[in-house]
């Protein structure tokens, strides 16, 4: 019954995954039971999308290794998968544009099972329904909700000169929405308080706070693989396993792009927005 009123939510990560640590998947299982528990939304699926190579951001390995990881920590997880649609891109995509393709698949999904169903009803064909994915016997017929899902340092990077076009962040804040995973001590309420633009759009941007404060980054998995120390608990399993076989992160890996500006700085910088 009180699915009824509930309309389906997708959850989209964007990120580097450099690589995919435990936190990233608990960003996950927060968001959803924080966005459950309003009573408006039931969380269907979780997308990671890791971004392709033309991000250029320092250290960051090939994609085709960092989906992997994603994957093969994603095995225990019935709910989350990782699109490799954004990695494949030529280019570095902005991330309102990735949302905007997820976005456009998820809706031709919804109206594919809804054509599914009025067959069914209509031809009275044997066929199977699945009830996740039929939005009739959902009881509600609202468009599903796709929302960017992001840790406080995403969020506040708003804020940094030539790094977010303005009419994206409208965008992800006004049409989509944003799940934010706090920290203790993150200043992000200050931020959207702060922030006019933010501010009007507060309503569609979540904040969920963490309260088992876990520092886990990316950056830190790094440095311990570069020194050869254990990184066995921060990430799943088989990812550790998986980069001791490739033998993945390393000094000279660390050293990628280190010469070259954030594709988004030089985008913005040098010809201006596009
Ligand atoms: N400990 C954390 N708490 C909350 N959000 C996090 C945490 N770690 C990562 N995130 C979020 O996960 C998403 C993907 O981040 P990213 O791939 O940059 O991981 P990272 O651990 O921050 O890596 P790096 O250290 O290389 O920046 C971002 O939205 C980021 O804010
Ligand atoms: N203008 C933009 O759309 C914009 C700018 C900076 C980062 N991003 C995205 O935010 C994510 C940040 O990842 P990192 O925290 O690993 O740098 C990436 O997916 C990146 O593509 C988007
Ligand atoms: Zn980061």
């Amino acid at each position: 019954m009180e699915n009824r009123v509930r309309t389906s939510a997708v959850l989209i990560a964007c990120g580097s995954f450099n690589p995919i640590t435990n936190m990233h998947l608990r960003m996950f299982e927060l968001a959803k039971d924080h966005l459950e528990d309003t009573g408006k939304y039931r969380v269907d699926r979780g997308i990671i999308s890791p971004v392709g190579d033309g991000y250029k951001k320092k250290g960051l390995i090939e994609a085709s290794h960092r989906v992997e990881m994603a994957k093969l920590a994603l095995e225990t997880s019935d709910w989350i998968t990782v699109d490799s649609w954004e990695s494949l891109q030529p280019e570095w995509v902005e991330t309102a544009k990735v949302v905007r393709h997820h976005y456009g698949e998820l809706v031709a999904a919804e109206q594919t099972n809804n054509e599914v169903e009025v067959d069914t009803v209509i031809y009275g064909k044997k066929r199977r329904v699945d009830d996740h994915s039929s939005s009739h016997q959902k009881g509600s017929h609202d468009n599903p909700r796709l929302f960017l899902l992001c840790g406080a340092d995403v969020l506040e990077s708003f804020g940094v000169p030539n790094l977010w076009k303005q009419e994206d962040i409208g965008e992800l804040v006004g049409r989509y929405g944003v799940v934010c995973i706090t920290r203790n001590g993150s200043d992000v309420e200050k931020f959207v308080h702060q922030s006019d633009s933010l501010w009007c759009h507060r309503r569609n941007i979540h904040l969920v706070r963490e309260w088992v404060t876990n520092e886990i980054s990316a950056t830190h998995v790094r440095r311990a693989l570069r020194r050869g120390r254990s990184v066995r608990y921060l990430l799943p399993d088989p990812v550790v396993t998986y980069i001791e076989e490739k033998r993945l992160y390393s000094v000279e890996s660390e050293r990628k792009n280190e010469d070259v500006p954030l594709a988004p700085l030089a985008r913005y910088t040098d010809a201006g927005p596009s």
